[in-house]
């Protein structure tokens, strides 16, 4: 038996940190929401009691650093399932990127699992175990559009934003989400307006959206790799309405209505960086599988 899942994934419309906690993670809040940019997961019923993982990609670990494969080891542990698994992931989402690839690919491997080993567990039960695996891949389960706190794992759902177009552009650099959690300096930070952000969403208001994007791990990533900052420039030039740099970086996206500048964003920074994608938001949350 074989189920294929796909894996979308995500950008941060907005990214704001409050505080550093206890336990040495940050207090977020994020407004997510899932693009047309999807890892295709398949999994393969084994009889046997073994996980087995292929990715094709030099760059994903084709053992238990794989998140996908912690996702698969936590269900069997979690639930004493005696079968076993082949994962394959197709990697289409750029790795290292702040788009959250791999969390995506647990996720989507711990809703495909919970078909193909019958397990019965609900989407909440399934955010709730993927918590335990990264910070984002609570909303990753979900999918959708969402405003998240805590660590990144208490999600409340959202409508769809407006339509618009994301182009993204992702520099030739990958960036450590650790490292640029560690260099963030909480003092005298500019916090983006969340709560704008979230009203923006629920009044389907472009031009309030574009008025509120805002990430404040930005700063720290620019600092790190200029070029970033210099992709963020060109899109603007090329006519975006709103620029920001996804998650913890390096990608930056671009967003606009119409899909004249759609193109001309697109056709000017393709060859400037590594890879260039334009795609939809998947907008409001709806069945993945
Ligand atoms: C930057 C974002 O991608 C935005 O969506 C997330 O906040 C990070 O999510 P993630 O990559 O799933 O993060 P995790 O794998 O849980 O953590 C990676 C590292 O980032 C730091 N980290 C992550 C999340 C958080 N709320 N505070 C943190 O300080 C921690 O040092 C942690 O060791
Ligand atoms: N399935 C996977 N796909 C990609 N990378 C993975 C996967 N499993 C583990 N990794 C490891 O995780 C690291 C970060 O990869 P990922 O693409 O998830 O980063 P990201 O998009 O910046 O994540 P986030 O936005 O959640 O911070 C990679 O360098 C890789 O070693």
């Amino acid at each position: 038996m074989k189920l294929l899942v796909k894996a979308p994934a995500k950008i941060n419309l907005s990214l704001d940190v409050l505080y550093k906690r206890p336990d040495g993670f940050h207090e977020v809040e994020m407004i997510m929401t899932t693009i047309d940019l999807a890892d295709r997961v398949e999994l393969t019923l084994l009889e046997q009691d073994k996980i087995h993982i292929l990715s094709h990609n030099r760059y994903v670990p084709d053992d238990q650093r794989n998140l996908a494969f912690q996702a698969a080891q936590l269900l069997k542990d979690r639930y004493q399932v005696k079968k076993g698994v082949q994962i394959t992931i197709e990697k289409t989402i750029p790795v290292a990127a702040g788009l959250a690839g791999g969390s995506s690919d647990a996720a989507a491997t711990l809703r495909g699992l919970n078909k193909l080993w019958e397990l019965g567990l609900t989407l909440d039960e399934l955010a709730s175990l993927g918590s335990e695996i990264g910070s984002d891949v609570s909303f990753c389960v979900y999918g959708g559009t969402a405003l998240a706190k805590g660590r990144g794992e208490m999600i409340t759902d959202l409508p769809a934003p407006p339509t618009c177009w994301v182009i993204l552009a992702k520099p030739f650099i990958g960036v450590s989400t650790a490292e640029v959690y560690r260099r963030l300096d909480l003092n005298g930070m500019k916090h983006p307006e969340i709560g704008e952000m979230v009203k923006a969403i629920q009044n389907n208001d472009y031009e309030s959206v574009c008025e509120n994007v805002g990430n404040v791990l930005e700063d720290v990533t620019l600092k790190l790799h200029p070029e970033v900052a210099q992709i963020k420039e060109q899109m603007k030039r090329f006519g975006a309405d709103a620029v920001l740099m996804s998650g913890s970086g390096p990608t930056v996206f671009g967003i606009v209505q119409h899909d004249s500048r759609m193109h001309r964003i697109y056709n000017g920074l393709r060859g400037f960086c590594d890879q260039v994608f334009a795609v939809r938001m998947l907008g409001e949350r709806h069945t993945l599988d």
